[in-house]
């Protein structure tokens, strides 16, 4: 900000006691005119300092807006229409068309064009200005030619890995053969159980095991991350498969936009509410013989409205545990298999140990042995390492930033 130039001095009159009357009256007369001219500057500048606060407090006043706003959640998502001169804009609601005149602050004004999509809130306060649909789209969803991940990195959960070939590779592969049989393969799948058990992992695989394109959204980012764009991104999840088939679609936490209705009936419920409405729209208008599979996982299959488990829906529920004593021990050598472990190490008695062990917490107190390792210098994991990472674990931190789940 400029600072503003000093004030004119005061006029002084001087008089000269050798003056005669006639150039005494002149001078006086001079310094009247001094005064008045001053007085005429010092009225403009009073003028402009008024005018410069009064922007100034309507700065303040929209910044106060913008910043109440901010504060609550963004419901809606708009269309800038127009830019207004003194500062508002013209948007409409998606969704219902709505047009509206809201003010902005002016760092936001700067910022907007018009075309811009915008998250506004529940009195039309604009919160932000939103990427474009193609960015929300490629950040929302993950798209894998071929995921490296094999049958042969999951242990400990056969039989949901033989339910989930049987469900998703076998369609893709020989689509013909349910066809001549008559039978409708199974619409979705849902894997279902605790946190780090494998269900990405095997999501991944039989998508890399039938050369299908894995494709992954996650509830809970529809949900906070991309508001107000949850059901065009389902819509845009479906028709992406079907540009990329074969291809396996995986949504990761699909309690985050299918859980059981609230009592409460806040917009923010009647977004999800949408994005849900979305996707099972999608699932009932798709058919079932094609090269495209649909899955998805849950930790809280208690939460699950049951509309989306109806027939032709995920109507196939897998559960996938944590593991048995033996899986404790297949996932133990899986994860050392590019590990330098003391070969004295007996797996089958450490597994014993591990009670309540998940297959990620497993991975986790490997890469942690490892550590220990290193920070010893030595090239060998001891049994040692290992039982100061599992008491690391236990406490909850970790070398490298991966705190064990806690349940
Ligand atoms: N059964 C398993 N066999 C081998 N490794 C496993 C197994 N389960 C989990 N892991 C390890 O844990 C990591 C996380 O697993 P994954 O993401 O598949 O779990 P998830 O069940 O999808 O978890 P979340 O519910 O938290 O998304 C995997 O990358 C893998 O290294």
């Amino acid at each position: 900000m400029s600072r503003s130039p000093s004030l004119p001095d005061r006029p002084r009159l001087d008089l000269d006691p050798e003056m005669s009357t006639a150039e005494r009256l002149d001078a006086i007369r001079k310094h009247f005119f001094r005064l008045v001219e001053v007085n005429d500057e010092l009225d403009d500048r009073l003028t402009d300092a008024s005018d410069r606060r009064n922007d100034l407090q309507e700065e303040v006043s929209q910044l106060k807006d913008h910043n109440e706003a901010l504060k609550t959640s963004a419901l809606y998502i708009a269309s800038v229409e127009e830019l207004t001169d003194d500062q508002s804009l013209v948007i409409k609601q998606h969704g219902n068309n709505q047009e509206v005149l809201t003010e902005v602050s002016p760092q936001l004004y700067e910022e907007i064009e018009s075309g811009d999509r915008v998250a506004i809130n529940e009195s039309f306060g604009v919160q932000m200005v939103l990427d474009d649909e193609t960015d929300s789209r490629a950040q929302a969803m993950e798209v894998t030619e071929s995921p490296d991940v094999r049958y042969e990195d999951i242990g400990g959960i056969d039989d949901q890995v033989r339910e989930v070939r049987e469900a998703v590779e076998d369609p893709i592969d020989n689509p013909e053969q349910f066809e001549q049989v008559g039978i409708e393969p199974p619409s979705g799948v849902l894997l279902h159980g605790p946190p780090g058990t494998g269900k990405t992992m095997l999501a991944k695989a039989v998508a890399n095991e039938s050369d299908a394109t894995f494709i992954k959204m996650t509830g809970s980012e529809l949900v906070q991350k991309f508001i107000g764009e949850g059901a065009r991104l389902v819509r845009d999840l479906f028709q992406l498969a079907a540009e990329e088939e074969p291809a396996v679609v995986f949504i990761d936490e699909i309690d985050a936009i299918a859980s059981r209705r609230t009592d409460s009936k806040t917009s923010g419920d009647a977004e999800v509410q949408r994005t849900m409405m979305q996707l099972l729209s999608e699932m009932d208008g798709f058919d079932d013989r094609g090269e495209i599979r649909i899955m998805a996982a849950t930790n809280r299959f208690d939460m699950l409205d049951e509309a989306i488990l109806r027939p032709g829906r995920f109507d196939r529920l897998i559960e996938v545990p944590k593991p048995g004593v033996e899986g404790r021990e297949k996932i133990l050598e899986i994860h050392s298999r590019e590990i330098n472990v003391d070969p004295e190490i007996d797996f089958a008695e450490l597994a014993e140990e591990l009670d309540d062990y998940s297959g990620a917490d497993i991975e986790s107190l490997v890469t942690e042995a490892g550590m220990f390792a290193i920070r010893n210098d030595r090239t060998t994991v001891t049994r040692e390492d290992i039982d100061y990472a599992r008491e690391k674990l236990s406490r909850g931190e970790t070398e490298h930033g991966v705190v064990r789940y806690q349940y």
